[in-house]
């Protein structure tokens, strides 16, 4: 879209959650750099007026901040030119019942602008196009059936004349897709599941390759017994990236359903699954998939970031992912080619690597250690000492990567598990999970569940490793300046530099941040801001108000102490140097 490439060139306005369409959360601004972040001060805040996960981060567009909310999902638009006042306010109205099919607390991951629009995609599903000025309601469309269990979290992507939207459910046996919406009218323009008939999955039996070879006729199907494809997960809850050049879009896929694997015999395509797709016709061009037969929930939705970077002396184009098991893969993202595949958690141990000799029948496979199966002994039996857990060595909270460095910015979650599977029969609308966690945190780290590290992804390396208490819940931003900055699950917001690690800046914001840091241009001065608001799985015991240790699959017992460090909240935080500066 060519207003969203104008608006993401210079990083004075923030139109996409993902900052750019190549994923990287890196900000070209520099006012704000590491000699001088020591003395950033609150500028201004403003209180949400909902106690849930404040995920994703505000916009700004011109002169005007678009501020979302969780369940119930309101949107604010706000005047930066006269501190901050209401310009106007939307309040969609939802049925409360879909609260009870959303897996991970009542998230959204923010809105998306283009063309004098700005985009909501709700929590029941339905995606709206307002008009950015007056806040009116110009088109809206429902993309899935909360009574089925569907549900959205996730942002939305405007690509050319599109938008591309995802959908969550996989936790209730929703068959996932990913579709193109015309973003003036708000028509389906294509859809494409992730699993079932090629012709559903817009995938050319004899084009569509993976790890360069066509995946050939009925590639879905055909791993799956029966008609179980059809309630077979494969959500599309995660990120989305865009290559202009190339005219593909690239996500990933969440889990197979049910988690309790015996149930679901084969490997499950193409869930846990990178995939490159025309922007225009959405067929898929390649595919790979990471955790075939899943069996841990190591949902592969996390975000793809595209990058230009040499490998063996030549400029390629590649695209990098760090899985929630724990590996991190970088492909070419043209051929969908594999050049690295690596743990950046070490505590993982379900697989000891991926096998990367293409003349192995088993290329592409990750080697699995038989001691962590969930299935060697059948169902109703406790396996124990699985690293990383299913909340992943990351989450959905989106790493950052700077081009002054070469290096990515991880936010990590140091976490095992012992993992119980049990039968459980599909029932429309109704979890489909079908296994109890307990979680714990990983060894070696003293307590600590997680992380905050410098990766190489060519050399497979990290560069600096910073440990945090909780799992870093909060998205990264990079920026021209040097530094680096993230949120914790206490409320602290940190700037650190890019080449060391070393903390330059922290601030007690009132609540814990699961929101990404984000900054802009206003009046000729550089803010950072970020929403806090304790939530998401990892804060879902205190989000919801759990009592039963076992609630929020095993997290409300593995975060109990989050609740010395802080409280429920909802509200932004923007950050400036003084005035004069
Ligand atoms: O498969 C799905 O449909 C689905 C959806 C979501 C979601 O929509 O938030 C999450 C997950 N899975 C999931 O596995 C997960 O770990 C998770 C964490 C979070 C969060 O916001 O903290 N959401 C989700």
């Amino acid at each position: 879209n060519g207003d969203v490439l104008k608006r993401t060139a210079t990083g004075a306005e923030q139109v996409l959650q993902t900052v750019d369409y190549a994923n990287t959360r890196f900000s070209p601004l520099r006012q704000i750099d590491a000699g001088n972040v020591s003395r950033l001060q609150v500028a201004w805040t403003f209180s949400t007026g909902v106690l849930r996960g404040h995920e994703g981060a505000p916009l700004v567009v011109g002169d005007v901040m678009y501020v979302h909310t969780p369940f119930p999902n309101v949107v604010y638009a706000l005047d930066l030119k006269n501190e901050g006042r209401i310009l106007w306010k939307y309040e969609p109205r939802q049925k409360k019942d879909v609260a009870a099919v959303m897996c991970c607390d009542l998230v959204n991951r923010g809105l998306a602008y283009a063309d004098g629009l700005v985009f909501l995609h709700q929590a029941d599903t339905t995606i709206v196009a307002l008009d950015a000025k007056t806040g009116a309601k110009r088109w809206s469309v429902a993309n899935g059936d909360p009574a089925l269990g569907a549900s959205n979290t996730a942002t939305v992507m405007p690509v050319k004349d599109k938008l591309i939207v995802g959908i969550s459910g996989a936790e209730a046996g929703v068959r996932g897709h990913l579709s193109a919406y015309d973003l003036k009218a708000g028509h389906l323009v294509w859809r494409a599941y992730s699993t079932g008939p090629d012709a559903e999955m817009l995938f050319d039996p004899e084009k569509t390759t993976e790890l360069g070879k066509p995946v050939g006729r009925d590639s879905s199907l055909k791993s799956w017994s029966g008609d179980q494809w059809k309630i077979g997960g494969g959500a599309t809850w995660g990120w989305f990236a865009y290559d202009p050049k190339l005219n593909l879009v690239y996500y990933g896929t969440a889990n197979p359903a049910t988690w309790n694997p015996t149930q679901r015999p084969g490997d499950n395509r193409w869930s846990d699954t990178i995939i490159a797709r025309d922007a225009d016709t959405g067929v898929a061009r390649w595919v790979y998939q990471m955790t075939p037969h899943d069996e841990w929930d190591y949902d592969g939705v996390n975000e793809m970031i595209l990058t230009e970077q040499e490998v063996d002396g030549k400029p390629t184009p590649l695209l990098t992912h760090f899985d929630r098991n724990g590996f991190a893969y970088t492909l070419n993202r043209e051929t969908g080619a594999l050049l690295r595949a690596g743990k950046y958690e070490t505590t993982a141990n379900w697989a000891s690597g991926i096998n990367l000799d293409p003349q192995s029948p088993t290329y592409g496979r990750p080697k699995r250690d038989p001691a962590y199966s969930t299935e060697r002994e059948g169902e109703d039996v406790t396996y124990t000492g699985i690293c990383p857990s299913s909340l992943g060595a990351k989450n959905q909270q989106p790493a950052a990567f700077s081009p002054q460095t070469r290096l990515f910015y991880v936010p990590v979650t140091r976490m095992c598990m012992d993992y119980e599977p049990f039968h459980v029969d599909y029932v429309p609308g109704q979890p489909y999970v079908g296994a109890t966690l307990s979680m714990h945190p990983a060894p070696g780290n003293e307590g600590s569940t997680g992380g905050f590290l410098a990766w190489d992804a060519l050399k497979g390396e990290a560069v600096w490793s910073k440990p945090e208490l909780f799992s870093v819940w909060s998205g990264a931003l990079a920026t021209a300046g040097g530094i680096v900055f993230y949120g914790t699950l206490e409320g602290w917001l940190k700037a650190v530099d890019a080449k060391t690690g070393q903390e330059l800046y922290r601030f007690k914001t009132p609540s814990g941040i699961v929101g990404n840091v984000t900054t802009f241009m206003q009046g000729g001065r550089q803010y950072v801001a970020v929403l806090s608001g304790v939530g998401g799985w990892a804060g879902i015991g205190l989000a919801a108000g759990l009592s039963d240790p076992g609630d929020g699959s095993g997290a409300n017992e593995a975060y109990a102490a989050l609740n010395q460090y802080t409280a429920l909240g909802g509200q932004l935080t923007v950050f400036a140097l003084p005035k004069g500066e």
